[in-house]
């Protein structure tokens, strides 16, 4: 079967766009093929975040993640999947230079991942790049509030819309998106009123993460819902604990190992 008719059965970006004030929109994160296979029976679509940086890779921000390696986190989610449309970020410094630069680059991470869109960080100020891509063929979907790539600009990962002055913009921003073609806007880490503006003023789905219970669809990254990581932000809510889970396996193991209760016969070959 090609590959064209594969990705046809997943869910489109269309799809997702009529989603606007209707059945909510499901979405996770998922880095690689294991957990986004799990994910695949749930979600509407699967990011495949930058936030893999921090949550994989041990960094402290987004901004050291490589094209490189969000093609490769890509293509795992991408393999482990058959259902949800795959959304790759665009990582720091690879689309903000200019929209050719921006179709470059996010032309790759399509063709050598084969996922179904993009998502990059900014609202009016991307504007035109988003457009730019949309004409040619890659669905974006936009990323504004709290954008952790400007985390150096912004003095580190600061809620956004404290000061009500600033909600303006924030609307700006949202609508500067829908004009310019974008299928969807995730809505991070803003004040819950902020965050609602913005999804009232617009026509496409909002997706919220620390924004605003009206929105559209809500996202999570994995990890910090399983309980994986041992700090999280306000607006995640842990419905696991795989970190407690997972130490108290490999401690077990560990007294096994060194007691010599594993292996037993069940676990050589005879
Ligand atoms: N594991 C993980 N989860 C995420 O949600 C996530 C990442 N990594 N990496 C990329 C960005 C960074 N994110 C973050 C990181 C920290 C805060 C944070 O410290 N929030 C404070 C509020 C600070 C303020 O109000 O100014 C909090 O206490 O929740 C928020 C979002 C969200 N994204
Ligand atoms: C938190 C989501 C929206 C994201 O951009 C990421 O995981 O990188
Ligand atoms: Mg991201």
């Amino acid at each position: 079967m090609s590959s064209q008719t594969e990705t046809i059965r997943r869910v489109t970006v269309p799809q997702i766009a009529r989603r606007k004030g209707g059945e909510p929109i499901v979405s996770l994160t998922s880095y690689h093929a294991h957990t986004a296979a799990i994910v695949d029976r749930y979600a509407d679509f699967i990011l495949v975040g930058d936030s893999l940086g921090m949550v994989m890779h041990g960094m402290e921000s987004t901004v050291g993640v490589s094209l490189e390696l969000m093609i490769m986190h890509g293509r795992a989610v991408v393999r482990g999947t058959k259902k949800a449309l795959v959304v790759v970020d665009m990582p720091f410094g690879s689309y903000e230079e200019s929209p050719a630069m921006a179709f470059r680059n996010a032309a790759k991470v399509m063709k050598e991942t084969q996922c179904g869109a993009v998502k990059l960080e900014g609202g009016a100020r991307m504007a035109e790049t988003i457009r730019f891509l949309v004409e040619r063929g890659i669905p974006v979907m936009a990323h504004i509030g709290l954008t952790p790539q400007s985390s150096h600009v912004m003095g580190g990962f600061k809620t956004q819309g404290r000061d009500e002055e600033t909600w303006e913009a924030h609307v700006e921003d949202a609508k500067a998106v829908t004009e310019a073609g974008a299928f969807a806007v995730v809505l991070e880490g803003m004040v819950e009123a902020a965050g609602g503006q913005d999804h009232q003023a617009i026509e496409i789905p909002t997706i919220g993460i620390g924004a605003s219970a009206e929105c559209d669809g809500q996202i999570l990254v994995l990890e910090d819902m399983l309980g994986l990581n041992p700090w999280t932000p306000k607006f995640v809510k842990v419905y696991g604990q795989l970190g407690p889970m997972i130490e108290d396996s490999v401690k077990r193991y560990a007294e096994d190992v060194k007691s010599r209760a594993f292996p037993t016969e069940d676990e050589v070959y005879r």
